[in-house]
């Protein structure tokens, strides 16, 4: 999360008086992330999130996002649950941007994962994709490949000053995703964003999941693909078998990957690695004047996307065939 719009004390009090958590004792704006605007809300009945939507969540999302918190919790995941005013909103409007206030999720989020996280994350992600597959609202992923060149477009006249060649080899990348995207895999609601950030331990043990607000329905093995990108590789720039395999493992003891699913993860986690490279691109390119916001490093995905083209088979996930 990030802060790109401020909250008048005024505009606050009225909104929050909309429900039934008493008055704002306090409210924070939170540095991390980068996507929406979140607050730390402290009221008289204790802490919540304060979130304001910005720029890449539709609004007609939201009832898709804020749902789905609802259905996964009942389905046994433990994830935030949006908070309804008295006239049963879970939605409102503040500072001119849809909010909304969640529920606070105790734990923190691990800076050096280990392969024993690794392998809650995955069973973790297995859980989600069986919890997911009974809820009756879908969304199309807004960020796959048919939306990766546009989105590539926006930054291109600049992707040069990030990197010299870099524009280049998106396109060859862009090109070869394209004609090799697969179809048919297994479909279902995915979160599209496990990254260590949004999940939460407790001394060890995984507490539960955070930020919704990219899932979406898409091939589950693309949703192992982006934990495998950013939950395996060790600063130096280097894949770690050890935890690619607990990962899947992990995942594994829930729920069986098909033979095109296994056979395809080199080419989902290209995918999922130039995903991640277009957007944090784009968001280094055009950071708005005055946001409480540190840009992620687009450059981190391109080493990513690398190492994925040097990948045969999914062994060199750590894949037990
Ligand atoms: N329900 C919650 N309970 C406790 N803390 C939360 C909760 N939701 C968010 N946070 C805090 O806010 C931080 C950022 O949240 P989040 O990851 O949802 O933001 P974001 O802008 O969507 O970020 P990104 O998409 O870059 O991961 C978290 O790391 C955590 O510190
Ligand atoms: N988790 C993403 C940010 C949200 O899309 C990243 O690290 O680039």
């Amino acid at each position: 999360m990030a802060v790109y719009t401020e909250v008048a004390d005024e505009d606050l009090a009225r909104f929050v008086a909309a429900y039934d958590i008493g008055r704002v004792l306090a409210c924070k704006g939170i540095a991390e992330g980068v996507e929406n605007s979140n607050f730390l809300l402290h009221t008289e009945k204790g802490f919540y999130i304060l979130t304001l939507y910005e720029k890449r969540v539709d609004p007609g999302d939201l009832p898709f996002f804020l749902g789905l918190m609802e259905h996964l919790a009942q389905g046994g995941v433990t994830c935030p649950l949006p908070v309804r005013n008295r006239t049963g909103a879970a939605l409102g409007t503040l500072a001119g941007r849809p909010a909304a206030i969640i529920t606070f999720l105790d734990g923190v989020w691990v800076r050096r994962p280990t392969a024993e996280h690794c392998g809650a994350v995955g069973a973790a992600l297995a859980r989600f994709h069986l919890a997911g597959a009974d809820f009756a609202l879908t969304r199309r992923n807004a960020l796959t490949v048919d939306a990766w060149r546009p989105l590539y477009e926006r930054s291109k006249p600049k992707a040069d000053t990030v990197f010299a060649g870099l524009a280049g080899e998106i396109e060859r990348e862009l090109d070869a995703l394209e004609a090799a995207w697969p179809t048919d895999l297994p479909r279902g609601v995915i979160h599209a964003d496990l990254f260590p950030d949004n999940v939460f331990f407790l001394e060890d043990r995984l507490s539960g999941l955070i930020d919704f607000y990219f899932a979406c329905n898409d091939f589950l093995a693309y949703d192992l693909a982006v934990c495998l990108n950013s939950w395996c590789f060790e600063t130096d720039g280097s894949f770690n078998l050890t935890k690619g395999r607990a990962m899947l493992n992990g995942y594994l003891g829930l729920r069986a990957l098909s033979d095109a699913e296994c056979a395809a993860l080199p080419l989902l986690c290209r995918g999922s690695a130039l995903r991640f490279l277009l957007t944090r691109l784009y968001d280094w390119l055009n950071v708005p004047p005055g946001a409480l916001v540190r840009p992620k490093d687009p450059l981190e995905y391109l080493r990513k996307l690398r190492f994925h083209r040097t990948v045969a088979d999914p062994s060199g996930y750590g894949l037990d065939s």
